[in-house]
């Protein structure tokens, strides 16, 4: 056949395309990401994971692999947290990688990641950075965040009322100038002492099931709005839970990553794609 392989998997229902690339010959064009990810059109996907080589982008990195990771729009984007964990057990499960532990290449940089025996993935996430604060606009309501860095941009609002009343499915305003290249909103009710729970807005999809990187983002802010920088608490997101563990200079994110199917892209749908 020699078709185009891919894997879907998800991780906290954060779902991806995932295209073993080896070699990075795909020509991986934003029409053809937005028409795999496309509910109706395509497979369906919050983003693609691309797996490929970091020595075939040139890239020069203690990873073998480098994690192409898009948005279901097209466009790029530097980490993604449920992500890299699916693209980890990936890369053991087909015996690309040993395991438990080796680094994985993102636009963010190295990450560190430990495939573990429950099928769970731990991913050092490097520094959470309060880098300021600004204001998301949802239904009219002005929420006040705090911006937070995790290789990707965030602002995190956190409020008293319950997250499930918000209406996501329109993009909230925020503050172009101080997020001229977008940013992920993540809205967090705090339940327990070290318990939160999240939903979220992603730049480049819309409301998703889950972030990986907005859950580690909320930790570090509400963190930040309590006084400390360090601690530790559970995510629930409409997906699922993960844990997040927050240090000064690196954080950790540990949760499922699952795969759900395997197959072949049919070529001339691939290629009459732009
Ligand atoms: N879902 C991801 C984040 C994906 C990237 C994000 N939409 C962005 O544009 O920064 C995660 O699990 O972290």
């Amino acid at each position: 056949m020699g078709g185009i392989e891919f894997l879907k998997g998800h991780g906290t229902q954060n779902d991806f395309v995932l295209l073993p690339d080896a070699a990075g010959v795909l020509d991986l064009t934003r029409e053809r990401v937005a028409a795999l990810c496309d509910r109706q059109r395509g497979i369906g996907a919050d983003g693609v994971l691309r797996v490929v080589r970091c020595a075939a982008l040139g890239i020069e990195s203690a990873a073998e692999w480098f994690m192409d990771y898009r948005n279901a729009d097209g466009s790029l984007a530097e980490m993604c947290g449920n992500g890299v964990r699916v693209f980890a057990r990936y890369l053991v499960e087909n015996g690309l990688e040993r395991g438990p532990e080796f680094v994985i290449g993102s636009r963010a940089g190295d990450r560190a990641v430990r495939v573990n025996p429950d099928r769970t993935v731990t991913v050092h996430m490097g520094a959470a950075r309060i880098t300021g604060t600004s204001v998301a606009i949802v239904g009219g309501r002005e929420l006040s965040g705090v911006a937070v860095d995790v290789g990707n941009p965030h602002l995190v609002s956190t409020m008293d009322d319950d997250v499930s009343g918000l209406e996501l499915r329109d993009q909230p305003r925020y503050d172009h100038d101080l997020f001229p290249e977008g940013v992920n909103l993540e809205f967090v009710n705090v339940v327990g002492d070290h318990a939160l729970r999240m939903r979220v807005h992603e730049r480049g999809v819309g409301e998703t099931r889950s972030c990986g990187t907005g859950t580690v983002a909320a930790v570090a802010a509400t963190l930040h709005l309590a006084g400390t920088d360090t601690g530790s608490s559970t995510v629930d997101v409409p997906g699922g839970t993960v844990k997040v563990t927050v240090d000064r200079g690196d954080s950790t994110l540990t949760g499922p990553a699952v795969f759900v199917a395997r197959g072949e892209l049919d070529e001339s749908w691939w290629n009459n794609l732009p």
